[in-house]
């Protein structure tokens, strides 16, 4: 079975392209959702969340999103440590979750690839490419933000054209490229590859 990770600048269109991979049968393990997951569930990690963010970071027992996004995506140096904290623990549950699927190939999609350990447990890397200017309207739209906010967050990412460079597979998600047909293309490639 192919471990295969997708990844793309934040409102690419990771999840989109996704759910079309899903679709089609493949199973799909979500990075982002996982890690909040992970992070209200585990012990361990909520103490050094807590250590690390206070007690605010949490409320109701619930991960406090919002504060820790407006001190991260603001502090480079609280970003890394969480950073150190959850990406390791995330990654072992994903590897874990694909160890039990059973499918010609699965795939992770996850918002930080190369930025993180992830990319080294993987066979191969779908990267999914929209502008920036595309990516921003997208988010402000889809999450009613303002422009400061997504790029704040956009700043803590790999500069996309070295992103899809690292890439070994590129969907394009612009306005002008139909998304369907390159993922049913890419999808037949993976079956063979997998064999
Ligand atoms: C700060 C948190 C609580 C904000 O939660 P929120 O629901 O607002 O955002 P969500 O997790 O859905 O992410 C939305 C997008 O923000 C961007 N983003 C999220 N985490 C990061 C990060 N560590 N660095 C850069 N960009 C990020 C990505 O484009 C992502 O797709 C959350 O993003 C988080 O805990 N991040 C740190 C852990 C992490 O890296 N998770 C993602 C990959 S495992
Ligand atoms: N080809 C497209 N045409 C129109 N809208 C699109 C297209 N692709 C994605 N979108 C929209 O753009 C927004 C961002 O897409 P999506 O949530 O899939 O991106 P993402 O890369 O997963 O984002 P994030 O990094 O924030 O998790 C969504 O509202 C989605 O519906």
């Amino acid at each position: 079975m192919l471990k295969i990770g997708l990844t793309g600048g934040m409102g690419s269109g990771k999840t989109t392209v996704s759910k079309i991979f899903s679709v089609l049968g493949i199973p799909v393990f979500y990075a982002d959702e996982a890690a909040k997951n992970i992070m209200n569930e585990n012990a361990a990690l909520k103490k050094g969340i807590i250590n690390l963010f206070g007690k605010e970071a949490y409320v109701n027992n619930m991960l406090n999103r919002k504060y820790i996004a407006d001190v991260v995506f603001n502090d480079k140096f609280k970003l890394d440590q969480l950073n150190a904290l959850v990406h390791p623990v995330t990654i072992a549950a994903a590897d874990e979750w694909a160890n039990a699927q059973s499918s010609a190939y699965v795939i992770k999609e996850a918002a930080l690839m190369f930025e993180s350990p992830a990319a080294a447990s993987l066979d191969y890397i779908i990267g999914v490419y929209a502008p920036q200017h595309l990516r921003l309207q997208r988010v402000m739209n889809r999450d009613n933000v303002s422009r400061e906010a997504v790029l704040a967050r956009m700043n803590n990412q790999l500069d996309e054209t070295i992103k899809m460079k690292l890439c070994d597979f590129v969907i394009v998600n612009d306005e002008q490229t139909a998304v369907l047909p390159q993922v049913l293309d890419l999808h037949k490639k993976l079956l063979e590859m997998a064999g």
